[in-house]
C-alpha cells in the first residue's frame, strides 16, 4: 500500500498496531509523522556526544560511606547513575526482559485489549509514543505500563504472559528504591528513608516495559525524545543494543549510556529535585532507535501518591535557611501537566518554579 494513502495514526495508535507493527511493514524510510526538527535529530546529538561517562557505583556494601558520596555527587551532577553489584541475580534482569519481548510478540488482537490512554486508570496500559493525541511529532516506540498498586492487583491484572517476572524484578527492585532514598535523604542532612516517607517518595508505581523495534532511518527520529522524568526516581534496564543519551553537565553535549551486563541504570526524577530544591538534578535523556535491532528497556518509575502536596522539603528548607525554588503542586496536576504536551525537555519541572 503506498504510505500516502495510509493513515499511520488510526493504524498505530487506535487500532493498537504500535511501532511494531509499522515497523514488520518493512518500510524502507519511516513516515513523515515520525520525522523530527532537524536540531533534535541523532545528527545533531553525534556531532556533539561528550566523552565523560556517568558514575558506576558497586554498592556491594551500602554501609560504605564511599558508595553514599559516589550516589550523592552522581545525584548532584549528572542526575544519572549505574549500579553494580546490586544483588539482583543477572537471570532475573534477563527474564523479565524476555517477558517484556513475549509480550510485544504477541498478535495485535491480543494485546489491544489493553489499550489506554496514558492518564486513563487501568493496571495494565499498552501505549505507543508518548502523548500521542498531543504531540506535533510521533516517537519510535511502543510500550505497557504496569502499575503497581497491590500484589492483588498485579496478581489479577498484568498480562499473564509477563506477570510473574515483572512481579518479581518489581519485588527485588523495591530493595535497592529504598535503600537509595536513605542514602540520598542523608545526604540532604536530614533522616533517612521510612515509612513516613512512603507518600512523599514511594507511593505509585509503574513499571515500564518499552519497545524500540529497529528503525528504518534513526538519523530522522527518536525513541524518546528529549525529556526528564515526571517521576521521583527512575530505575532502568536496558538491553545490550544501546541509544540512550543523557545531557551532559555542560548543558550541550550528550553522554551514551553504555550497555552494562547485569548493572541497573538509576536516574533522579523531577520530583526529587523539586522536593530537594535543586540539590539533585533530573537531567534530560533521549533514546535514538537502531537501524537493525530492535531495543527493549525496562524502566520502573517511583512516584509520590496521587494526591500527595509536593514542594520543596520544609525540614531542608529550615534546616539551610533557603528559600523554596518551587511552588507546592499535588502530583496528579504534575503528572496531566507532563502528558498534555509532547516530549519537551525540561517544561514540566520550570511550569513548577517560582
Ligand atoms: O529506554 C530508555 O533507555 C529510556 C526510556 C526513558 O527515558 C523513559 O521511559 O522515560
Ligand atoms: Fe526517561
Amino acid at each position: 500500500m503506498p504510505l500516502e494513502s495510509f493513515d499511520v495514526v488510526d493504524y498505530v495508535v487506535n487500532k493498537g498496531h504500535g511501532v511494531k507493527g509499522l515497523a514488520a511493514m518493512g518500510l524502507t524510510t519511516v513516515p513523515r509523522n515520525y520525522v523530527q526538527p532537524f536540531e533534535e535529530r541523532l545528527e545533531a546529538t553525534k556531532d556533539n556526544v561528550s566523552d565523560e561517562s556517568i558514575p558506576v557505583v558497586d554498592v556491594s556494601n551500602w554501609d560504605d560511606p564511599a558508595v553514599a558520596d559516589s550516589i550523592c555527587e552522581a545525584s548532584r551532577k549528572y542526575g544519572f547513575f549505574q549500579i553494580i553489584n546490586h544483588g539482583i541475580p543477572v537471570e532475573v534482569l534477563d527474564e523479565v526482559q524476555a517477558a517484556a519481548h513475549r509480550f510485544f510478540e504477541m498478535p495485535a488482537a491480543e494485546k489491544v485489549k489493553f489499550k489506554r490512554d496514558p492518564t486513563a486508570p487501568g493496571t495494565a496500559k499498552l501505549g505507543t509514543s508518548f502523548s500521542p493525541s498531543k504531540e506535533k511529532v510521533m516517537e519510535w516506540k511502543d510500550y505497557l505500563s504496569l502499575q503497581y498498586f497491590s500484589e492483588e492487583t498485579a496478581a489479577a491484572d498484568w498480562p499473564p504472559i509477563c506477570k510473574n517476572e515483572a512481579l518479581e524484578y518489581f519485588k527485588r527492585a523495591q530493595v535497592i528504591i529504598r535503600r537509595i532514598y536513605d542514602v540520598l535523604l542523608k545526604g540532604l542532612n536530614l533522616k533517612g528513608f521510612d515509612k513516613s516517607k512512603e507518600s512523599l517518595l514511594m507511593s505509585w508505581i509503574a513499571v515500564n516495559f518499552n519497545y524500540y523495534p529497529s528503525c528504518p532511518n534513526p538519523e530522522l527520529t527518536v525513541g524518546v525524545g528529549r525529556h526528564s522524568d515526571g517521576s521521583a526516581l527512575t530505575v532502568l534496564l536496558q538491553d545490550d543494543v544501546g541509544g540512550l543519551f543523557v545531557r551532559a553537565p555542560d548543558g550541550e553535549s550528550w553522554i551514551h549510556v553504555p550497555p552494562t551486563r547485569g548493572a541497573l541504570v538509576i536516574n533522579i526524577g523531577d520530583i526529587l529535585q523539586l522536593l530537594s530544591n535543586g540539590r539533585y538534578k533530573s537531567i534530560e535523556h533521549k533514546v535514538v532507535p537502531n537501524l537493525r535491532k530492535t531495543r527493549v528497556s525496562i524502566a520502573i518509575f517511583v512516584n509520590p501518591a496521587a494526591h500527595q502536596v509536593v514542594a520543596p522539603l520544609p525540614e531542608l528548607l529550615e534546616s539551610t535557611g533557603e528559600k523554596p525554588l518551587y511552588r507546592e503542586i499535588v502530583f496528579l496536576d504534575y503528572f496531566k501537566y507532563f502528558f498534555s504536551k509532547g516530549h519537551d525537555g525540561k517544561a514540566t519541572i520550570d511550569w513548577a518554579k517560582i
